[in-house]
């Protein structure tokens, strides 16, 4: 669930908290936000008395905490952040501004001040929103404070210097912190409680909300005349609607903006929609996991060797050598008859004579795995729009090629061409660039390393009858696991990108609170244990995978709360006893398996499943009884769909009985069974 949507704005946006406190990193990671920690070197001696008020000096003070993090970054790797957060927090009797005491006289003179009596507690906060052109860095500046009113009660010498000598003192403003034992000494707080700890998160969001959702026409006829959004308004904006102009856009006057206002003027903001799509995930890129992973389906029922566009013959043979194309001279004949046609349909054709086809252009696939390989997306999202000359320069590749091959992305969907250069469509920004929260490089990187080469061979495979689909899976398995780390790290990057578009699709089809453990067999990187734990705030969940596997997963990890009820357990399902949990739960793992593997797994967990415990099983969903061509979803996967009857026949030939089928998000086939007595 996500309360503030708006906090979802700065999602797929390089975000950086210029603030070494603890308490502000877990606010805000707390909040949902995802950012990057870079401690301020700015000396907080402003002086004081220039300032009317002492807020004006902790808003003055956070402003150039930020910027000074905005320039040191920009100057390091001539790339800003998109946007820095500074804060600061300071205590305020009368006149006189508290800081940090310097020692634990200081400390004493501080809290001797405050006792018996009232203060204000200010927070300053500076959002800056950086934009480098140039190589020169621009920087806008929204900045806003917080005052929260805390009284202290009467206290003992003796209890000060208690509390002193507790060491809590030393890093907070007036020398105490009201979250830990500092909470004892007061009486009272009016405001929010959390601005006295180091961030007014609600103003936060207040003032997001602010610069991203910019008041339609038809509220400001009922506007209040403060410059703060009431406060039901940020909770109930949603994302999905298209409704979030992106500050920078607005200011500039972009489309990106336009398009919102617009809409937004037209259809008023549904109060229900907000509520319900209030969710600050993306949807499900079926169009672009398909365009990278139907080679996958075409290649696997290869039989029609006439392409499409031209009509040629080809041997199967030949389709190993499609991968050669991307370097190659290409021949495009074939496409003349046929002008202006979109290379994504010939792509859409391609489930029908790929191998053919692959061999006259550039497979779309590789065309995108080229692009991502060759950072692309990342030199068009910080300096886009680009001419395909400057994209070339900045890539150091050939002019002409780089020309072809932005203009197969752009056919393909992938960057939008106008008279000013080429850019990235919204998929692409979403999960194209490297280091975006949604990025799908790893899939791509992995599919084009390792599952390509693969497929490949499969045409001669099938060719001399010597494999079946799930045998070359299976030998892509057996590479996998032989090879070394960076192939593991390779699988573990593809997985890690994919759950996190599926893992709350996953963790929300059944209400699974009646169970105290999980144990998530194959879990990787432990994105979907995650979901989990956070969803169900008792459940305990254990990552069941492989040494090699539970041994990088901690390079995955973010902090938070639910961290704590996740723990990963080394071991192989095939051989290990699996951990004791109430519910097991194996997610996008069945189809990897041939039918001998796949009931021994279900077996076992069958016999360590405790009477009443659960089988939760999410795979790729087939689109009805026994059709199964699907490719979506099924990256990294080897085999076929399964139906939701197949998946309920399954479940109950290994003793689970009540099972119930969903499907989640879409394109996912959850299913829940309670083993029965035995
Ligand atoms: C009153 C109070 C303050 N604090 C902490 O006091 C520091 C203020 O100092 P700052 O200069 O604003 O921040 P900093 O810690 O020096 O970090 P930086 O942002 O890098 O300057 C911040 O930590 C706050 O949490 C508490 O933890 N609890 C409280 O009740």
């Amino acid at each position: 669930m996500v309360l503030c949507p708006v906090i979802g704005k700065l999602q797929h946006k390089r975000v950086v908290l210029a603030s070494a406190s603890p308490r502000r990193q877990e606010i805000l990671s707390n909040a949902g936000l995802r950012f990057e920690v870079v401690p301020s070197r700015f000396k907080e001696k402003l002086h004081k008395a220039s300032f009317a008020t002492p807020y004006a000096y902790a808003v003055e003070t956070a402003k150039q905490k930020a910027l000074e993090v905005a320039g040191r970054m920009h100057q390091k790797d001539l790339r800003a952040p998109d946007v820095v957060i500074g804060a600061d927090t300071i205590v305020a009797v009368g006149a006189m501004i508290l800081e940090k005491p310097v020692d634990k006289q200081d400390a004493y003179r501080m809290l001797s001040r405050l006792n018996g009596k009232e203060h204000s507690v200010f927070t300053g906060v500076a959002i800056v929103h950086c934009c480098s052109k140039d190589g020169r860095l621009d920087t806008e500046v929204s900045e806003f404070y917080e005052e929260t009113t805390v009284k202290f009660s009467e206290l003992s010498e003796e209890l000060l210097w208690e509390y002193i000598n507790s060491g809590e003192p030393m890093d907070k403003a007036g020398g105490y912190g009201i979250q830990a034992l500092g909470g004892m000494l007061v009486e009272y707080v009016h405001g929010d409680f959390l601005n006295v700890v180091g961030f007014p998160l609600n103003h936060f969001c207040k003032e997001l909300a602010r610069l991203y959702y910019p008041p339609r026409p038809a509220d400001l006829r009922r506007v209040r005349h403060d410059s703060i959004p009431a406060v039901d308004t940020f909770e109930n904006l949603s994302d999905s609607e298209a409704g979030g102009a992106d500050p920078g856009q607005s200011a500039k006057g972009g489309r990106g903006g336009e398009q919102a206002d617009g809409d937004r003027s037209q259809a008023p903001r549904a109060l229900d929609a907000a509520l319900n799509g209030a969710d600050s995930r993306p949807r499900f890129p079926t169009g672009l996991l398909e365009l990278m992973d139907g080679f996958k389906a075409s290649k696997s029922r290869e039989v029609g060797l006439e392409c499409w566009p031209c009509g040629r013959l080809w041997d199967p043979a030949a389709l190993l050598a499609g991968q050669q194309v991307d370097g190659g001279p290409q021949d495009t004949s074939c496409l003349q008859g046929r002008p202006g046609l979109p290379m994504a349909d010939h792509a859409d054709q391609a489930g029908v004579c790929w191998g053919s086809w692959s061999k006259c252009h550039p497979p779309p696939p590789k065309v995108l795995f080229t692009a991502c390989k060759l950072k692309l997306f990342d030199v068009l999202k910080d300096q886009g729009p680009l001419q395909a000359v400057d994209v070339a320069r900045k890539l150091s590749t050939c002019a002409g090629r780089t020309e072809q091959l932005l203009d197969v992305c752009a056919a393909l969907g992938l960057l939008e061409k106008t008279r000013r250069g080429y850019s990235n469509t919204e998929v692409a920004t979403l999960h194209l660039v490297s280091d975006g929260e949604h990025s799908l490089q790893g899939v791509a990187e992995y599919n084009d390393a390792h599952v390509w080469g693969v497929f490949t061979r499969l045409g001669l495979a099938v060719r001399e009858g010597a494999e079946q689909t799930r045998g070359a899976l299976g030998a892509m398995e057996e590479e996998r696991l032989s090879q070394s780390r960076e192939l593991t790290l390779q699988f573990m990057r593809a997985k890690h990108s994919l759950s996190k578009l599926t893992a709350h699709h996953v963790a929300t089809a059944f209400d699974l609170s009646r169970f105290a453990s999980a144990c998530d067999l194959g879990g990787c990187t432990g994105i979907l244990a995650r979901e989990l734990a956070q969803e169900y705030p008792r459940l305990q969940v254990t990552v069941f995978d492989l040494p090699e596997v539970t041994e990088l997963s901690g390079g995955f990890q973010r902090g938070g709360r639910q961290t704590e009820r996740i723990r990963f357990v080394p071991g192989d399902f095939f051989k290990d006893s699996l951990p004791e949990a109430d519910l097991y739960v194996l997610s996008r793992m069945l189809q990897d398996w041939p039918d001998d593997k796949l009931h021994k797994l279900l077996s076992r967990i069958s016999s360590s499943c405790k009477p009443g415990g659960g089988l939760l099983v999410a795979e790729a969903a087939a689109e009805e009884e026994g059709a199964s061509q699907s490719p979506r979803l099924r990256t990294l996967s080897a085999g076929q769909p399964r139906s939701p009857d197949e998946h309920r026949r399954l479940l109950q030939r290994h003793g689970f009985q009540d099972v119930r089928v969903a499907r989640a998000g879409d394109l996912l086939c959850v299913v829940l069974g309670t083993r029965a007595a035995p």
